[in-house]
């Protein structure tokens, strides 16, 4: 689709998340509800369940410590109320109550935990696709683990990955050129500089709820959503 939407800065990106929450009365569990239901819509797009080619529609969501894991908590949850199977890998827990809610949702939802990361061959084996939601626009410098071992793993594995709002381990603005290459990006609000560099098939952005006034000020000039949809391919 051409049109010129904007691609945002690392620094942008965060000044308008804060800004959602200060200036326009937004929580942030209402924005990670949003955002990670347009995720999980987007996933439903790119790769409908008739399309997986394992005979059970597994998804493997592996989950960072901030709000981008967050996000994939959410996504979980509503792909498991869309008819696929997730499973989430989710290694360091913040002590929130946030996060331990969205965690409890999913366990209620009946959606499995993994302990840990599964070998590359082993999820070539059992996923049709991993949905990553490790780091979002607040990743800065060296990978730490356990996420490099995690980061390597995926690097390893054949299964497509679709990736929420930056592909993990990619700087927010230069991307990275031996990272992650993911099959779907899916960025929220507005792309970040990297999504330049995305060069998978399926582009999307999701978190349809940025108010006339905030895309005005920071001139994002985001294409129309059709009609009621919460995602918009790009
Ligand atoms: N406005 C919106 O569009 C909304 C987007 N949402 C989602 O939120 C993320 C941004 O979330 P944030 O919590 O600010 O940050 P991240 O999820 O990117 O990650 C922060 C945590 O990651 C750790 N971190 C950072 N760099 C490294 C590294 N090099 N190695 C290991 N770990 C790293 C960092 O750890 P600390 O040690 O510093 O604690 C943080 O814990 C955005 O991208 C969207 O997905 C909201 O859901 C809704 C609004
Ligand atoms: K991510």
């Amino acid at each position: 689709m051409s049109h010129n939407i904007k691609y945002l800065g690392q620094e942008e990106a965060q000044h308008i998340d804060e800004e959602l929450f200060s200036e326009y009365g937004f929580s942030v569990d209402q924005l990670m509800e949003l955002a990670g239901l347009s995720c999980a819509t987007a996933v439903t797009r790119a790769y409908p369940l008739s399309s997986l080619l394992k005979p059970r529609p597994s998804l493997l969501v592996i989950c960072g410590p901030g709000n981008n894991g967050g996000d994939g908590l959410v996504c979980a949850r509503h792909l498991k109320l869309f008819g696929y199977e997730p499973t989430v890998l989710y290694p360091k827990r913040p002590n929130k109550p946030l996060f331990q809610g969205l965690t409890t949702q999913c366990e209620k939802m009946e959606v499995p935990f993994l302990t840990e990361m599964p070998e590359a061959a082993v999820i070539d084996e059992a996923y049709n696709l991993v949905i990553d939601a490790i780091f979002g626009f607040s990743f800065k410098g060296a990978v730490r683990e356990p996420f490099g071992t995690i980061l390597d793993t995926l690097k390893k594995s054949t299964v497509p990955i679709a990736s929420i709002d930056i592909p993990s381990g990619w700087d927010v603005e230069q991307g990275s050129t031996d990272g992650l290459q993911p099959d779907m990006l899916i960025s929220l609000t507005a792309p970040k500089k990297s999504a330049k560099l995305f060069r998978g098939r399926y582009h999307f952005l999701g978190g349809r709820f940025v108010p006339p006034g905030l895309e005005k000020k920071y001139d994002l000039n985001l294409p129309q959503y059709p009609g009621t949809d919460c995602v918009l391919q790009l």
